[in-house]
């Protein structure tokens, strides 16, 4: 990584990496609004056992960028939190009765 010379330089890559993690984000939210239709029940939207899996991943993920484990954990569990709370409203909305 390219040391930045001014925080100004700092801010620009920030803004050109979120140019690309709002469109991924995206769409990672289209493939959680579709999970809402593939669940029996409201209760199984959180899924506690694929939350463990994908963190395990992510924190061998950023192990191999040399990012700090710990802080991806964190990023996850309050993006999944975040997603977790849109695909409640998600299948409340497709199945208002169960
Ligand atoms: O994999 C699922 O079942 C999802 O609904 C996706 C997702 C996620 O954001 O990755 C969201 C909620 C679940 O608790 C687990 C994972």
């Amino acid at each position: 990584m390219p040391e930045c010379k001014s925080l100004a330089e700092v801010r620009e890559n920030i803004d050109r990496l979120d140019r690309r993690i709002v469109p991924l984000l995206a769409e990672r939210a289209g493939y959680v609004e579709q999970a809402a239709g593939f669940k029996a029940t409201k209760a199984a939207v959180v899924d506690p056992a694929r939350i463990e899996e994908i963190i395990l991943k992510v924190r061998h993920m950023a192990v191999e960028e040399g990012m700090e484990p710990d802080l991806v954990e964190h990023i996850y569990r309050s993006m999944i939190e975040a997603f977790i709370v849109f695909e409640a409203k998600v299948y409340r909305k497709i199945k208002p009765e169960g």
